[in-house]
């Protein structure tokens, strides 16, 4: 288990590049299994979760050629469907939520796929509800065998339906939309997700030869094909990682410039730090964040006291929330943090207030944040990375502290951040891997 030791309270600067979408490419990788044809993916991120599930797809049988770290060519033509079942299988799938996906492109494919306890962040309840619902209205037969711990699904003949889904599940919809686009007839989704990365898997499988309408909306119409063909893809950049570096520039004092952020597709994201008081300045699909003595947390309308909460795309996303909130620790101002979706996701806060904070936790759900307004640094302590977004938090709040800290535990952080250590310090960050 590695470490990182972080010495806080230096001001960064320069430029620094995102990394591919994690959250996209776990779909995306996922779809190569819907064709015998090459697929060349490129733009992937080379962190723990993505190489998991290349790893997976190897030993499924799926053909991977890497020429650079970042593109691989991917050729489903001879996959072992029963390693599925496997022990290894479970292990390794039991690591990552991001496998869960891949069983939609099993179903329109073979017909049949097994689901087990995924894994990823331990951040409350995580249903799998609305992807084997949506199945099952598929015409997907379903049995969870509790021994195995492993849901089975038999397709036989997968007919398109109307689905309204219960909730907008980003993985859900995108199971969904992958087994569909086999599927026999019209498949209607109502309530789908519509985030940039559902877009970018719609549109590559329209490539592939899918037809799907609505792309971008809440309401999908997928008439079925029979086969779908090779085609060329490239990850966007991951707006987590975009968002954590504006968080990261605010709370050092840094001036930093985040390059090619296709900014068309982060939504609200700028306009949520914007509300910190946060400065930032679009220079072509770059992000500039200059260096700010204190920035000063807007008030609503009214007067009251800013509220940032998570909603389903086009609303704020819960993987930032954590960033929101330990940047708001030195705004000048409060402000409330309501994590609706996930029950356990706040939970890292009394690590902060360890540091110095000033935060009040309502309840799992909602914490009240009193924002420092930099008259006093927080303090650098030993802390343990409970999840990715909480990690990148504290390692935030470490690179702007007084003195030593101590992230234990960053098996999380490399769940999702690329090489974060040696790019933090081109920027000029003091981070070590211990
Ligand atoms: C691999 C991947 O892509 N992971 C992302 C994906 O996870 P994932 O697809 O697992 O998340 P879901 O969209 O299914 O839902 C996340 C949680 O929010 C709850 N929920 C969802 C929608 C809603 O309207 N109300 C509600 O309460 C769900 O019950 C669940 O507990 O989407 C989440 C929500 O953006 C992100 O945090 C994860 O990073
Ligand atoms: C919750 C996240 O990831 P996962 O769904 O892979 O656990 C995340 O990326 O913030």
């Amino acid at each position: 288990m590695h470490s990182f030791e972080v010495i806080g309270g230096k001001k960064l600067t320069g430029e620094i590049i995102p990394q591919g979408a994690k959250n996209e490419a776990l779909q995306i990788i996922s779809a190569v299994l819907l064709t015998p044809e090459k697929m060349t993916i490129s733009n992937i991120p080379d962190i723990l979760d993505v190489n998991l599930l290349i790893d997976l797809l190897g030993e499924m049988g799926v053909k991977i050629d890497r020429p650079q770290r970042d593109t691989c060519i991917f050729q489903a033509d001879d996959v072992d469907v029963d390693y599925l079942r496997s022990e290894a299988y479970r292990q390794k799938s039991g690591r990552l939520r991001g496998s869960v996906m891949l069983a939609g492109p099993m179903l329109a494919r073979y017909r049949k796929g097994f689901i087990s306890k995924p894994g990823g962040d331990k951040i409350g309840r995580r249903r799998l509800d609305t992807h084997i619902i949506g199945f099952e209205k598929l015409g997907v037969r379903f049995h969870y065998q509790q021994e195995e711990g492993l849901f089975h699904l038999d397709a036989g003949n997968m007919k398109g339906s109307f689905l309204l889904l219960d909730e907008p599940s980003v993985t859900g919809t995108a199971n969904i939309v992958m087994a569909a686009v086999m599927a026999e007839g019209t498949t209607t989704i109502y309530n789908a997700a519509c985030e940039p990365y559902i877009q970018q898997l719609c549109k590559m499988l329209t490539r592939m030869g899918a037809q799907i309408r609505g792309i971008g909306s809440n309401l999908l119409v997928i008439e079925g094909v029979g086969y779908l063909g090779g085609t060329q893809h490239r990850m966007l950049p991951d707006m987590i990682e975009i968002g954590s570096f504006i968080g990261l520039a605010a709370m050092t004092q840094s001036d930093i410039t985040i390059k090619n952020t296709s900014v068309d597709n982060l939504g609200i994201i700028p306009d949520k730090f914007r509300q910190l008081g946060i400065q930032l300045q679009l220079e072509g699909d770059d992000i500039h964040v200059p260096e700010q003595d204190v920035y000063e947390i807007q008030n609503f309308l009214d007067g009251s006291v800013l509220t940032i909460y998570d909603h389903p795309w086009p609303g704020f996303t819960p993987d930032l929330l954590s960033i929101v909130l330990v940047v708001a620790t030195q705004a000048r101002g409060s402000v409330l943090i309501h994590q609706k979706m996930f029950e356990s996701r706040l939970f890292f806060v009394d690590k902060l207030i360890d540091m110095g904070a000033q935060i009040i936790l309502c309840d799992p759900h909602r914490a009240a944040v009193i924002g420092l307004a930099r008259e006093q640094r927080l303090r650098g302590i030993t802390m343990s990375s409970p999840d990715i977004r909480a990690g990148v938090a504290l390692l935030i709040a470490a690179l702007s502290a007084e003195g030593r800290s101590i992230i234990q535990n960053i098996e999380q952080i490399d769940r999702g951040y690329q090489n974060i250590d040696d790019r933090l310090r081109k920027l000029g960050a003091q981070i070590f891997r211990i």
